[in-house]
């Protein structure tokens, strides 16, 4: 569930109020997502999410992740802009936190992606890229490369009460993508965390990308990599329909183009994908109590793609 924080009908209405939107008709809360609250809001006029910022989005940070929304819509991507209110504000606090009224989206988030809609999913984070080479505020990557390791030290080795040696076992995968890492790639502004649940689809088309609360400026291929890592494996951790690996890359490439540089540093880029969200799961892991209400990813998944990635070196030529 992530309904953390309850927002009261007066408050709802008293927040409204300061918009051009049409009355309050229904407002019920969104279970899916882990991070933040979410409200679906039904107006006389139009639909909308209302997210009220926990824990880990720094309100400081949301000048950048708005900017980046209306930067991105302005040149006809399909993301949800914070609305702003008669005065022209966009971050407003409902119930003591920072809040946003943001545009509702069409489309479905996906599960088991098929390979059509991963083709456009590529093509859309391509577009995404394309759209963002003249975006110039910056943000830098808080869970890139050089935060590994501190996280993997935070971890220690209670690691290990995931699984066997999984402290040692990271530790040398990061040794390696240390080694590696390339350091002269293209950067630009990029997504981070483009998961399926990210990704809203019609039939076989992205009708919207959301999420951007990692948004940050990076390696552009790793955008690449970390959305290949999520798309072509099941929840377990299991290669998928190759065809869905395959149509992210052909699809990114057909919109953005993919330099034989990149390409040939995908490799290491997935690992490193692998040992990001493999460390911030078992972060949460460790420190969320079973018995929460919030579901906790599973960092093992994470371990099955990094061990398939170092296996099938080749899977990105
Ligand atoms: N602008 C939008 N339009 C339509 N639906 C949305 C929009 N934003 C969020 N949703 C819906 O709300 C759900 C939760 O949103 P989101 O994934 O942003 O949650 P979160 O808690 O912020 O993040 P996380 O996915 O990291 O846990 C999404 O799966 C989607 O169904
Ligand atoms: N997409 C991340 C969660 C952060 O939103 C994961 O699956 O681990």
């Amino acid at each position: 569930m992530a309904v953390y924080t309850h927002v009261s009908a007066e408050a709802l209405e008293a927040l409204l109020a300061r918009y051009d939107v049409g009355e309050l008709v229904s407002a019920k809360g969104i279970a899916e997502g882990v991070e933040n609250s979410n409200y679906l809001v039904d107006t006389t006029r139009a639909r909308f999410i209302l997210t009220l910022y926990e824990k880990r989005v720094d309100a400081g940070d949301l000048p950048f992740f708005l900017a980046l929304l209306d930067h991105l819509a302005e040149r006809g991507n399909p993301v949800p802009r914070a609305i702003p209110d008669r005065a022209g504000v966009q971050v407003q606090t409902v119930e003591g936190r920072p809040a946003c009224l943001i545009e509702f989206l069409p489309g479905v988030s996906l599960s088991h992606p098929t390979p059509r809609q991963a083709a456009s999913a590529g093509r859309a984070l391509g577009a995404m890229h394309a759209a963002l080479r003249d975006f110039t505020p910056t943000r830098p990557n808080g869970l890139g490369v050089d935060a590994w390791r501190p996280l993997l030290n935070r971890c220690s080795g209670d690691l290990d009460q995931i699984a066997p040696d999984l402290f040692a076992t990271i530790s040398a995968a990061l040794d390696d993508v240390e080694r590696d890492w390339p350091r002269s790639l293209p950067t630009g502004t990029i997504h981070a965390d483009l998961f399926p649940d990210n990704v809203l689809v019609r039939g076989d088309s992205v009708s919207g990308l959301i999420d951007f609360y990692f948004a940050c400026t990076d390696i552009r291929a790793y955008d690449l990599a970390v959305t290949h890592s999520a798309w072509a494996f099941d929840a377990t951790g299991a290669p998928v329909d190759a065809g869905v690996g395959a149509n992210i890359l052909g699809g990114y490439a057909s919109a953005f183009g993919l330099s034989s540089e990149e390409r040939a540093a995908l490799p290491i880029l997935a690992r490193g994908a692998c040992i990001r969200f493999l460390l911030t799961r078992a972060w949460d892991w460790l420190n969320t109590p079973a018995d929460a209400l919030v579901t906790r990813k599973d960092p093992v998944a994470y371990l099955r793609r990094l061990e398939w990635y170092r296996a099938n070196p080749g899977c990105f030529a």
